[in-house]
């Protein structure tokens, strides 16, 4: 049996201001740094070690990542930046406010906008400043292969080779594993591993800063997974990513 546990990163500056993210590099407010080391006690107090850690190119995750680390006393676990594991890229809509943003083309549109499989917000222009095309972090990449949006199906697309590539064989070799990665990456990766639909992923949100728990058995299917915090605030969460995108 083995076991891998994801984490979404800690409250963003603008998880705080309920802007739409995705690759916008903002770094953690001081509850998101607080989330973190929270979780690194959770961790470290359950027992858990790490040999390897996988995050994104983007400093929430960066940083909740180191802030786990030193926190378990173990900033010595060798740490792989992959940008397949970024957040799903929000486009033309990466800056603006959620919840105006509901007021003006209706809940229903920014819950298919946030949650279903296959909607994509409209994509930058490719002269918009916003894109990550004069990035150093995607120096290695091809422009084509930047994106300037994505559904969640395409950030399936790029996560799921991350696993079968990098991750699933260090798991094999007995690696025991942390990923500090974002709401959509995880919501990807989660689809996979526990083959959820294109309907019911509509269904699945991820609280920050929690460390979540999956068992997986030799062929790497998902035996059971469970939250490691506490249940009343991990609730609370949950509550409050869902509420992001209501127009009150
Ligand atoms: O804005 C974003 O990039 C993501 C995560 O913060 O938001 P949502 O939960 O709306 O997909």
């Amino acid at each position: 049996m083995h076991k891998i546990v994801f984490m979404r990163h800690g409250q963003s500056i603008w998880n705080y201001e309920n802007r739409f993210t995705g690759w916008t590099d903002v770094d953690l407010t001081e509850r998101g740094k607080k989330e973190a080391k929270a979780a690194g006690r959770i961790l470290r107090e359950a027992g858990f070690e790490f040999d390897l850690a996988y995050t994104s190119v983007l400093k929430r995750a960066i940083r909740t990542l180191w802030i786990v680390l030193d926190e378990m006393d173990e900033m010595w676990v060798p740490v792989v930046c992959d940008w397949r594991l970024n957040e799903r890229h929000y486009g033309a809509l990466q800056g603006l406010n959620k919840a105006e943003t509901a007021r003006k083309y209706g809940e229903h549109k920014v819950h298919m906008l946030r949650r279903s499989y296959e909607v994509a917000a409209e994509p930058l222009l490719p002269n918009d400043p916003r894109t990550s095309y004069n990035d150093p972090a995607y120096a290695s990449l091809s422009k084509e292969r930047i994106p300037l949006t994505e559904s969640l199906k395409d950030t399936v697309a790029r996560v799921k080779p991350l696993w079968f590539e990098s991750i699933a064989p260090e798991i094999r070799k007995g690696k025991r594993i942390l990923i500090a990665a974002h709401g959509n990456s995880l919501r990807a990766l989660i689809k996979e591993l526990d083959n959820i639909s294109d309907k019911d992923i509509a269904l699945l949100n991820i609280p920050t800063g929690q460390p979540l728990v999956y068992e997986l058995d030799d062929e790497l299917k998902p035996v059971r997974h469970y939250y490691l915090g506490d249940p009343a605030q991990i609730a609370e969460a949950l509550q409050e990513v869902e509420a992001q995108g209501s127009a009150s």
